[in-house]
């Protein structure tokens, strides 16, 4: 592919014309002959600094700040944002996609509704695919699921651009994407068409890396001013406070707005009524009114469900399909996942919630299902947002009935610090650093009527201690010791 036409319309200096392009790079290391390199300034190291080694290494192109010292023989494409640039530059180098693509921003709930839309999209003929925080997940043509895990929800713009267009490769024509308010910081999901977008909520997270809320809600604000098509669409769940920013931004852009939720428009939540094994969800669509049956448990499910359902219907999947196919979703890897039922026959289940937030829809959902005691194991992750462990020892101090505080993911914190400032606002709550036993003392103490919740990790296999990672699965943890 030739340089000029992937860099048209962008400010150049320097170099050769007519140069071959083989690949875009962000990272000096993965530099080959005929890469396009994009040197960023991050938070632990200064990309423009290796520009010298990208040259030495054979990039041919480097997208950076005007500022930026580039040798003359190489093209500098100059941008005052250079990882927007680079995103779409590379993303002209990327294509094609899928011809339907969707993101999905929030606090809580873009894996969840990512793979919810997947599930939808699918059972309405297409082929559909999902990338996020479970990794890239595809079905074949038996219906086969297939994760390939990328570690982080949003690797970086490289990983994204090529996973999505091996996905157009192998014939997947929709695919759904969570976009990270750290993603959307750092331009890591963007360059290509998005025909529809969607907010689920907004609530304390990773204050550590954004500073204050409002800086964190434009961080996910930008995904509708700016990444979503001016011509698509947005889903919004109308329900929370922020959501009328949203709204608000998606008018002025000219994009087509579907709320939902109790206050939606586009799809009304009229009724919810918990089941056993699910709930009964009573909903409006054009003013006439549905009954449907949610194969998941609580509130938030049925948030991510119904947002879901508006991105396939803003996709083109007919409402009566849409609604017909909630009855049928699988539920979400670590989301709610029931675990075991001990032998004195309380469930365990074990939920990803790692947000204050997160952690009081978990228990709400889980409520109306216990007769007896609700018994909470939690921790909060190291290196990440310090705020949010009071809040979330007071969650627990007043929503369970039992609260153990274990540790999760303590990375290069001291695990006691982190639980010592959970417990600071969960005074009744009892302490057991080591997870497995955690689990174990919740499971022994659970009766006839109870239900055990393993908050914070979901699906993941790793408990990240220091620089290592030691295999560490909740559901499989909790069904060893309930042996
Ligand atoms: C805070 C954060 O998001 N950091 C991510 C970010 O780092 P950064 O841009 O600040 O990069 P940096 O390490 O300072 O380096 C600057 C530049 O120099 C380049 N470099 C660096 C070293 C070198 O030898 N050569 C080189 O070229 C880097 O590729 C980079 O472009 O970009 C890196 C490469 O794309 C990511 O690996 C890194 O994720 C770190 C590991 C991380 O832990 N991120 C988490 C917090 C995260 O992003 N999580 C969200 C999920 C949140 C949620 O869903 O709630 C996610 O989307 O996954
Ligand atoms: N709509 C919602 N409202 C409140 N809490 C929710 C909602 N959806 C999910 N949660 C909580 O957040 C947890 C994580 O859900 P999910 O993985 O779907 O969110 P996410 O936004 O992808 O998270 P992450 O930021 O880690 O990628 C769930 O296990 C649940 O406890
Ligand atoms: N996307 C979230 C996941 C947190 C999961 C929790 N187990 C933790 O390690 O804090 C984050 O990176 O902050
Ligand atoms: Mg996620």
């Amino acid at each position: 592919m030739q340089l000029d036409s992937l860099i048209a319309g962008f400010s150049t200096r320097g170099g050769g014309a007519g140069a071959r392009v083989t690949g875009c790079a962000i990272d000096h290391r993965k530099v080959a002959p005929g890469t396009i390199f994009g040197a960023f300034r991050g938070l632990a190291r200064n990309g423009e600094e290796f520009i010298p080694a990208a040259v030495a290494a054979g990039a041919i192109a480097v997208v950076a700040r005007p500022e930026a010292a580039v040798p003359e023989h190489v093209v500098h494409i100059a941008d005052a944002e250079p990882r927007r640039a680079f995103a779409r530059i590379a993303a002209r180098f990327f294509a094609p996609f899928p011809a339907t693509t969707v993101a999905v921003t929030g606090t809580n709930g873009k894996t969840s509704t990512v793979e919810l839309t997947r599930q939808l999209w699918r059972m309405a003929g297409h082929a559909a695919a999902s990338i996020g925080t479970l990794g890239v997940t595809t079905t074949d043509g038996e219906g086969k699921i297939s994760q390939v895990s990328t570690g982080l929800t949003t690797p970086d713009i490289v990983t994204f651009l090529a996973n999505m267009a091996g996905l157009a490769r192998e014939g997947v024509s929709h695919a759904a994407f969570e976009a990270s308010s750290h993603g959307l910081a750092q331009f890591r999901t963007e360059g290509l068409p998005v025909r529809a977008a969607a907010f689920t909520n907004l609530s304390r997270d990773h204050l550590d890396y954004h500073g204050t809320m409002e800086a964190y809600l434009e961080a996910k604000l930008r995904l509708f001013s700016e990444v979503v098509d001016a011509d698509g669409a947005a889903v919004v769940w109308a329900d929370d406070p922020a959501s009328t920013r949203v709204e608000e931004l998606v008018r002025e852009r000219g994009a087509r707005l579907l709320s939902v939720g109790t206050r939606g428009d586009a799809l009304r939540l009229i009724e919810r009524v918990p089941t056993q094994l699910g709930q009964t969800l009573t909903i409006a669509v054009d003013g006439r009114e549905h009954r449907c049956t949610l194969p998941l448990i609580g509130a938030y499910q049925a948030a991510n469900a119904l947002v879901a359902a508006g991105l396939a219907m803003a996709t083109g999947v007919p409402a009566a399909d849409v609604l017909a196919g909630l009855g049928r979703l699988q539920p979400v890897r670590g989301r709610l996942e029931r675990a075991v039922i001990t032998a004195r026959g309380a469930p365990v289940y074990v939920d990803y919630a790692h947000t204050p937030d997160g952690l009081r829809a978990a228990i709400a959902a889980l409520r109306p299902h216990v007769s007896g005691r609700l018994i909470l194991v939690f921790g909060a992750g190291g290196d990440r947002d310090t705020g949010k462990r009071p809040e979330m020892g007071a969650i627990a101090a007043e929503q369970a009935d039992i609260a153990i505080v274990t540790d999760d993911n303590p990375r290069s914190e001291p695990p006691a610090a982190i639980r010592a400032a959970i417990l600071a606002a969960a005074p009744g709550a009892t302490e057991i650093g080591d997870r497995r036993a955690a689990i174990a003392e919740a499971v022994g103490q659970a009766g006839a009527g109870d239900i055990v919740l393993v908050a914070g990790k979901g699906h993941e296999t790793g408990q990240i201690v220091g620089d290592r990672v030691l295999a560490f699965d909740d559901v499989q943890v909790a069904r060893e010791v309930a042996a």
